[in-house]
């Protein structure tokens, strides 16, 4: 069979007539890869990004997804799936309703900015819409984030929203566990279930996350926030939410773009984050990002007593109410799993390569191509510091001197001693966040002990000098040093860094994919060869082993 462009259709292409506003579904399973491409003038988006026409679409395995054909059109596929249907009860007018108003509120800031908005509005937009997408577990939130950026971005404004991952199990361009700010320019695209709100800074030659790159990660170190960790959520939410501020200051663009922000189902969970001293606060997690973004607009996708309940917490907000889509999966844990495993490789090895059955392909295809040539060495015990953040280490209270209670912070920082055999069991395939350390991280303890040794330093020059004058400043010294052992042995569990390197932004990942015992050696694999921009790492909750 021929098709309209004169290219040979291979044998098992299938050919697919959309009706006007209707969705193609498909789930691809593991051993399903395919193309798509589109035959008619009229436009088909994934995800609201347009797809080229006459242009093959790679879709990689796992990938669940729908196509969109607004005025209706004909597409052709490689191999049809084992699961797809159309369907007509699709919720993308209302989410273009929705870009309609956020698009007018970025026109009306940007005219504000420029000081040129009409002089008849009392009540000026002086900044580009602020939207925090809420919902229970599998609501399709990911998906409406994506559309509402890929519809800013493909409305040729040059707009550049920001993007705010506060789910740590789907992070834009990042590992699972950890919180990300990203500003995209080009519309995202759907290839495969990795990176669901972007690709990895691809080809970066970099440890590195921040500088040249646009998207910035903090570290959570799980999938999921809980009530235990939510000091460090909460830190690590403002210091966001600090960079998002220098940001729009800096930038008109991204003060009259505004902000997307995609959330955990956790956000849903009322008690979730209650502390014992307010026992009747709710949505904890809700109103302090809200608060920390100054947001403006909640999205509530799909649960009505959610939508009512905040309305009544958040009286000041617009609360908007969208239905759940039909088509969206509901996604099991082996699958959540496969995703995060996906996931985690294609930051260390890039975009997955186009599998055979795609590349045979006659025709022009879209290249993905983003590989990345990630670097495994050996680093020696005692010269990376891992830590942990929270009172994981911490002594039982039980077995504090009676009567006393443990003042400890929740966000205090502990060593990890990999000579204790739990400790390398644990350690083996974690995902470590690598942080920078500034000369004013050092704790008043090791700043002493630096000053001491220097003084120490300065001793041992005098009495070079003097050397033979004097025969009892051997003693004195003798019995220094013994006091200054103890003194060490005493500061060796604590960690000579300030809590604030927890929640600080992270320079990139690796992971300890093997433990020599022996040789005291940790095996590392780093995104891209090169010296560890620091030495000192963070670990979570998040492991990974290659299963390619
Ligand atoms: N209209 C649709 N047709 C087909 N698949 C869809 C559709 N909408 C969403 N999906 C798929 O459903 C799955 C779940 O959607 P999504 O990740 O957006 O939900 P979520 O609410 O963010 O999930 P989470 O529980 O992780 O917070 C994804 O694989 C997504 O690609």
């Amino acid at each position: 069979m021929n098709n309209e462009e004169g290219q040979a259709a291979g044998p098992s292409n299938e050919f697919i007539e959309l009706e006007p506003g209707s969705e193609w579904r498909f789930e691809l399973e593991a051993d399903e890869n395919i193309a798509v491409r589109v035959h008619t003038a009229d436009p088909i988006y994934i995800n609201s990004s347009e797809i080229p026409r006459s242009t093959w679409y790679p879709l990689h395995r796992y990938l669940k997804s729908a196509l969109y054909g607004p005025s209706g059109g004909r597409l052709e596929v490689s191999a049809l799936p084992g699961s797809q249907y159309s369907s007509t009860t699709t919720s993308q007018p209302a989410l273009v309703s929705l870009h309609l108003a956020l698009e007018r509120q970025r026109i009306l800031a940007r005219r504000h900015i420029a000081g040129s908005d009409a002089p008849a509005y009392d009540a000026p937009v002086t900044r580009g819409p602020r939207v925090m997408v809420l919902g229970p577990p599998n609501s399709g939130k990911t998906t409406v984030v994506k559309n509402l950026v890929n519809m800013a971005l493909g409305s040729g404004m040059g707009w550049s929203p920001g993007v705010i991952g506060l789910d740590p199990s789907s992070p834009s361009n990042l590992i699972p566990g950890s919180l990300s700010l990203s500003t995209p320019v080009h519309p995202i695209p759907t290839h495969h279930l990795a990176h669901p709100l972007g690709s990895p800074p691809g080809s970066v030659a970099a440890n590195t996350l921040s500088g040249d790159v646009s998207t910035m990660g903090w570290w959570y170190g799980h999938v999921e926030p809980s009530t235990k960790g939510m000091d460090l959520w909460m830190k690590v939410v403002d210091e966001m939410a600090g960079r998002w501020k220098e940001r729009c200051d800096k930038d008109p663009n991204a003060m009259a773009s505004g902000l997307i922000m995609d959330t955990s189902s956790a956000f849903a969970v009322p008690t979730l984050g209650t502390r014992k001293t307010e026992p009747k606060s709710r949505y904890s997690l809700v109103l302090h990002a809200a608060e920390a973004f100054e947001i403006e607009t909640l999205l509530v996708i799909g649960n009505e007593k959610l939508s009512i309940d905040l309305s009544r917490l958040l009286p000041a907000l617009n609360i908007i109410r969208l239905p759940k889509s039909s088509g969206v999966v509901d996604r099991d844990e082996p699958l959540r799993e496969t995703e995060h495993t996906q996931i985690i490789r294609s930051y260390f090895y890039g975009e997955p390569a186009l599998p055979k059955e795609i590349d045979i392909l006659l025709g022009k295809m879209v290249h993905p191509d983003h590989s990345l040539s990630p670097y495994s060495f050996q680093i020696g015990w005692e010269t990376l510091t891992i830590l942990r953040v929270g009172e994981e280490n911490a002594a039982p209270t039980s077995a504090l001197p009676l009567g006393s209670a443990r003042t400890l912070s929740r966000t205090k920082l502990s060593r990890v001693d990999p000579a204790g055999p739990a400790h390398v069991v644990r350690l083996l395939n974690t995902v470590l966040a690598v942080v920078a350390i500034n000369k004013g991280d050092w704790t008043g303890a090791e700043r002493k002990r630096k000053v001491k040794e220097e003084v120490e330093e300065a001793v041992k020059v005098e009495c070079v000098k003097e050397e033979g004058a004097e025969g009892g400043g051997e003693g004195e010294g003798g019995d220094e040093g013994e006091q200054g052992e103890g003194e060490d042995e005493e500061d060796e569990d604590e960690v000579p860094y300030k809590e604030e390197i927890g929640w600080r932004e992270v320079l990139g990942f690796i992971v300890i994919t093997a433990i020599d015992t022996q040789r005291k050696k940790y095996t590392i694999l780093s995104p891209s060869p090169g010296k560890l921009p620091s030495t000192v790492a963070i670990a979570g909750s998040i492991e990974w082993v290659d299963s390619a």
